[in-house]
């Protein structure tokens, strides 16, 4: 386009006029000369800063999720004011899974897609550290500091969500990503990438400890002695551990406090042109890191008070609406903009980010359908949930059948609600004295609202049995905190024998006493199933 010398001069003196502008302004986010000597003013308070003061930041969070119970013995050692933490003692059987030793091969965990147990490693990402830089134009060559500060490290998230029923698809890790480092012209480095571990309603997340390390911990017992049990083992150790209350002040343990690798306050410095040494010669230096030492400490107590995991496990038992943070990623260094006062014209320093945080956890999926079937082998179960819900499990006239937990919807149609029922691997006799598979089976109906036990008719005395597993599940007081529902299966066998109603009749009268319900069926015949499953519906609702 051709244009008149005069216009051409005009358009000069603008795009003149605007680079003089733009090199001569000083930053608009950067932080003033004035704006840095108040924000370090700020910090020249000599109160000493302790974690209490913050302590309850996180915790709100967790609260609503950390299991009620407390479910494991633990000894306290010391408590505050003796020590900084509640530190506890608890045997290593409660910080990891006992199950998941026992396979070494992770292909034992599955049956088909159903995985109830993952030890997963989960790290936090680092901040990204803060930049040592001028800006530069051409009428200054070195102009006032820009270095932008680095990005916050990317948290562990935890959700539980609708839609799965097994923990097959979690990973074996999970690492989120690192802040990137900030950089000239007061650019902020971005933020580390997030990571959100989806996993279904009814899973409990714990603190647990590499099962590496108690692997090696195993072999090196077991090569004492080759017939230790491993619950043995994992009972007899004991691990020390710096905990937290729920409140300043409380003196019951409640959270697992983690600790980042992280630097002692005044150091996690980042020099350029000059060395460390040459700045803590200078008196400059020495009175404005005293100062941001504080700020250290504050990022400390910050970091303290969010770094902290419930000692008995996150209770997922609900959908949660907002992903929880597990590790909380690493702050990013603060860039050398901060640090111009009226004495230091040219900060040649940096801070580096902060650490992430790594740690181990036990995902387990504690309540997996609304109501458990309770029965010994070859009662039938299989049979019922097959004959009642959309599942298809496998039937067989041997014992354990069942392996894995088979989880059936039965769908009620309109206007009534659905509930889940799941069949749970064989009981025997003496499980609870850890025979067969011991009392795994228990943990996946521990959380159900109810229990369905199931007896045979034709077996000889189907009372005694239905007392016999009372006892293996924990016994009648345990039993009576659940909703109860006897069923008496292969009602068919010897139907026309009196001796049959007998049998029938003792178990129901027990059952009364006790306040629960009971019936007779015949699943292979589909003979009063369909009352099983009103009473069934009856028995999945919520305990008043
Ligand atoms: N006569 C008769 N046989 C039944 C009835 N219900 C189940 N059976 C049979 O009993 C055997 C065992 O049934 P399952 O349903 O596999 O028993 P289970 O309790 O699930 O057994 P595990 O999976 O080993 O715990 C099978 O041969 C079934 O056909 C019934 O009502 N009447």
């Amino acid at each position: 386009m051709l244009c008149s010398s005069g216009t051409f001069r005009q358009l000069n003196a603008i795009r003149t006029s605007l680079i003089r502008f733009k090199s001569t302004s000083i930053p608009d986010n950067a932080p003033t000369l004035i704006e840095n000597e108040e924000w370090l003013g700020t910090l020249e308070d000599n109160s000493e800063l302790t974690h209490d003061a913050n302590i309850e930041s996180k915790n709100y969070v967790f609260d609503k999720h950390a299991t009620k119970n407390e479910k494991f013995d633990i000894k306290i050692l010391s408590r505050p004011p003796d020590s900084k933490y509640i530190k506890i003692q608890s045997a290593l059987e409660n910080f990891t899974s006992i199950n998941y030793l026992r396979q070494y091969n992770k292909h034992n965990h599955t049956q088909g897609n159903f995985v109830d147990v993952r030890i997963i490693q989960c790290r936090s990402g680092n901040g990204g550290n803060g930049c040592i830089s001028f800006l530069r134009d051409a009428n200054r060559r070195v102009g006032p500091p820009d270095g932008g500060d680095g990005g916050d490290g990317g948290s562990v998230y935890v959700q539980a969500v609708e839609g799965m029923n097994s923990l097959s698809k979690l990973k074996t890790k999970y690492i989120a990503g690192d802040g990137k480092a900030g950089a000239a012209t007061q650019l902020d480095g971005s933020r580390g990438k997030d990571i959100l571990i989806t996993v279904p309603k009814g899973t409990v997340v714990s603190w647990c400890l590499d099962p590496k390390t108690v692997r090696t911990l195993v072999e090196t017992e077991l090569e004492k002695d080759k017939q230790k049990p491993l619950k043995d083992i994992l009972h007899e150790h004991k691990l020390d551990i710096d905990c937290y209350g729920r409140h300043k002040g409380d003196i019951n343990p409640k959270y697992i406090q983690l600790f980042r690798k992280q630097y002692e306050p005044g150091e996690g410095w980042i020099y350029n042109e000059k060395t460390k040494e040459y700045h803590e010669e200078k008196d400059w230096f020495r009175k404005l890191n005293k100062n941001v030492a504080r700020y250290d400490r504050s990022l400390d107590v910050d970091e303290v008070s969010k770094d902290k995991i419930p000692l008995f496990g996150v209770d997922l038992d609900e959908i949660t609406d907002k992903p929880l943070c597990l590790l909380e990623g690493g702050k990013g260094g603060l860039g050398n903009m901060h640090f111009l006062t009226s004495v230091i014209r040219n900060p040649r320093f940096a801070k580096i980010g902060r650490d992430g945080l790594e740690s181990f956890f036990m995902f387990e999926l504690k309540s997996i359908a609304d109501l458990g079937l309770v029965g010994f082998p070859n009662a039938g179960k299989s049979t019922i949930l097959n004959k009642i819900s959309n599942a298809t499990p496998r039937i067989g006239s041997w014992e354990f059948t069942t392996l894995r937990p088979t989880i059936g919807t039965i769908m009620r149609g309109p206007g009534a609600e659905n509930f889940t029922v799941a069949d749970i691997p064989g009981i025997i006799e003496g499980a609870h004295l850890d025979r067969g598979m011991g009392l795994e089976f228990l943990k996946h109906i521990e959380r159900s609202k109810g229990w369905v036990f199931v007896v045979a008719l034709d077996e000889k005395d189907p009372l005694a049995t239905l007392k016999i597993l009372i006892n293996e599940v924990g016994g009648l007081e345990k039993v009576q905190a659940k909703n109860i529902l006897v069923v008496c299966n292969k009602a068919d066998i010897g139907v026309s024998n009196p001796e049959s109603m007998q049998k029938f009749l003792k178990v129901q009268e027990f059952a009364a006493n006790q306040g629960w319900d009971s019936i007779p069926i015949s699943a292979l015949n589909d003979e009063n199933t369909d009352i099983l499953v009103e009473k069934m519906a009856k028995c999945a609702q919520n305990i008043e």
